[in-house]
Order: structure tokens, then C-alpha cells, then sequence
């Protein structure tokens, strides 16, 4: 496999001010982690609240710099974004909170349209407008016209997390960082959007990182990928899912494992969930 970013030796530390006048108060949210991500896989972050799993999926797109150690994007010095505004297209963010996420006062056409031409400064009205149409067909809100003209709280939950994996796509990226984006939607409708990834994964290649507290939903979307285990800040274990959750090392990893049921993904059992209403 090829590797496209490496992190090596990050370590975070929060500071937090705490009161008038007294003593500022640090946190290390990232211990020691060591991370190598290669093109084209789907790697599942998983960890309790508040195991720093967010802030590595901020240091791998950008938004945020490590206290130290080394981030390497495709064997380069890695130094996130290229100003307050504007991101590295090739590394997308995508946040549990969709409706956050889209500016309330725009429509969903504008909200896609605005990023592809920032980075595509060349492309005609025309040539955006088609590949907006494409790339609502391929995360699956259709018909085309139904959605565009919509703005965020029209469209329910799982429908809004379709449009930001669009707005994602539609820049190209080499890595997507999904942070729990299923939690927030309803039960019925969350296997549809792991789907998605995993069919964005496989038609277009982007390297999936899907961050989550849940290992049922991790097991689901990285059958074929790794397991990075997060606890307190540091990454106690990673690897094959399959063989993780035969054989897991770490007692953390083994508390989790117990204490959640985990559906075998080939029993095929979220096919029984009955979805109602909309299919997405
Ligand atoms: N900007 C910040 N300033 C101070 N502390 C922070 C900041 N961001 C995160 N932290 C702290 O770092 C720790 C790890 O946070 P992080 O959001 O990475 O955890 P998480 O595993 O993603 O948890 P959750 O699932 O609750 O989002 C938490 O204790 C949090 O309070």
C-alpha cells in the first residue's frame, strides 16, 4: 500500500484559562500518536468521548497544529492550511453536525456551487452547473431538481450529510474525514450513508477516515480496512477489525468490545432495518 500521510509523534496540549487571575490549565488531548494512512483506505477511529479522536481528524485535515511532531502529506512536510480560510481541497472535513455545517441562507446549488469555483477559477457557469447535477446523482438525491433550489432545513438529516459528502467530492480530495456523521441521523437511515462512503471509497478512491464512538458502525465500514483504537489520548491498538475483535490486546479495547453487541457484518444484519418513508 501506498502511504499518503504520516503522523509521527503528534502530541496535543489544550490550554485551558480557567477563572479570572488564576493559573492557566493544560490538557494533553494527543499522546504520542503515530499514524500511517494509505491511498484509498477506510480507516474506522474509534474511542469514548473525549479520547481526542476529533482533534487527530483536525490535525489530519488542517484546522488545527499538533504542539509537536511531524504530519506528512505524500512524503512532504504537512502544514495545513494555507490561510484561515482557505483549506487544503485535497483533505476534507465532514462534521456530525450537517445543519451546522451549511449556511441556513443558502440553497443547496449554492452551497456546492461556491467551493468548486473557488478551486476551479477556469470552470464555466455551465460546466459547474453539470457537474453539480453529477454529483447529486452519484451520493444519490434525486431527482436533481427536487433538492437543488432547498435550503438546509428542508432537507432532513441524513438527506444534508448527502450534500456535504457532495460539497466534499466535489473538490477531489485524496482524503475525507468523516467525524461521527451518522450520529446525529436517524437509526433507519445511518447503513445508507456508511454505504455511501464505502461506495465513494471504491468508486473514486478517497481515503476514508471515519471517526466514531461506535464499534458496530466501525466494524460495518471498515470490514476491509483498519481499526485505529483511541483511549485518553493515545492510540492503544490498531489493525485489522476482524482480528482485533477476535484477539483484541488492549483492556480498553476489551471493554469496549463488551460493552456494546456487535452485529456480525455478514450475517447481513442490518438488511432487516425497515427504512420508511424516504429511501435516504
Ligand atoms: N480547543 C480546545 N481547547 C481545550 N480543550 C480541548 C479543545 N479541543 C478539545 N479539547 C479537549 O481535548 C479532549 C479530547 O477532545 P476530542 O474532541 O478530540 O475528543 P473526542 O474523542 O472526539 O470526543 P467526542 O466524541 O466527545 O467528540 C477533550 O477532553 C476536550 O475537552
Amino acid at each position: 500500500m501506498e502511504e499518503l500521510m504520516r503522523l509521527d509523534d503528534i502530541n496535543m496540549i489544550f490550554t485551558k484559562k480557567i477563572g479570572f487571575m488564576s493559573k492557566n490549565k493544560t490538557f494533553q488531548a494527543l499522546k504520542n500518536v503515530n499514524l500511517t494512512i494509505n491511498k484509498g483506505e477506510i480507516i474506522a477511529v474509534v474511542g469514548e468521548s473525549g479520547s481526542g479522536k476529533t482533534t487527530i481528524g483536525r490535525i489530519i485535515t488542517g484546522l488545527i497544529k499538533p504542539t509537536s511532531g511531524e504530519l506528512y502529506y505524500e512524503g512532504k512536510k504537512f502544514t495545513g492550511m494555507i490561510n484561515k480560510k482557505v483549506h487544503n481541497s485535497n483533505i476534507q472535513f465532514i462534521q456530525q453536525d450537517s445543519y451546522a455545517a451549511l449556511n441556513p441562507v443558502k440553497t443547496i446549488y449554492q452551497s456546492l456551487y461556491a467551493p468548486i469555483k473557488t478551486y476551479n477559477k477556469r470552470m464555466t457557469k455551465a460546466e459547474i452547473d453539470e457537474k453539480i447535477v453529477d454529483l447529486m446523482g452519484l451520493i444519490g438525491l434525486i431527482p436533481v431538481d427536487r433538492f437543488l433550489d432547498k435550503f438546509p432545513h428542508q432537507l432532513s438529516g441524513g438527506q444534508r450529510q448527502r450534500v456535504l459528502m457532495a460539497r466534499a467530492i466535489s473538490l477531489n480530495p485524496k482524503i475525507i474525514v468523516a467525524d461521527e456523521p451518522v450520529s446525529m441521523i436517524d437509526v433507519s437511515l445511518r447503513l445508507s450513508i456508511l454505504n455511501l462512503m464505502n461506495t465513494l471509497n471504491k468508486k473514486m478512491g478517497v481515503t476514508f477516515i471515519y471517526i466514531t464512538h461506535d464499534l458496530a458502525t466501525a466494524r460495518f465500514i471498515a470490514q476491509e480496512g483498519r481499526i485505529v483504537v483511541m483511549y485518553k489520548g493515545e492510540v492503544v491498538e490498531t489493525g485489522n477489525i476482524e482480528s482485533i475483535l477476535k484477539n483484541p490486546q488492549h483492556n480498553y479495547t476489551k471493554a469496549l468490545i463488551r460493552a456494546v453487541p456487535i452485529p456480525d457484518p455478514t450475517l447481513n444484519t442490518f438488511d432487516d432495518i425497515e427504512i420508511e418513508g424516504e429511501s435516504y
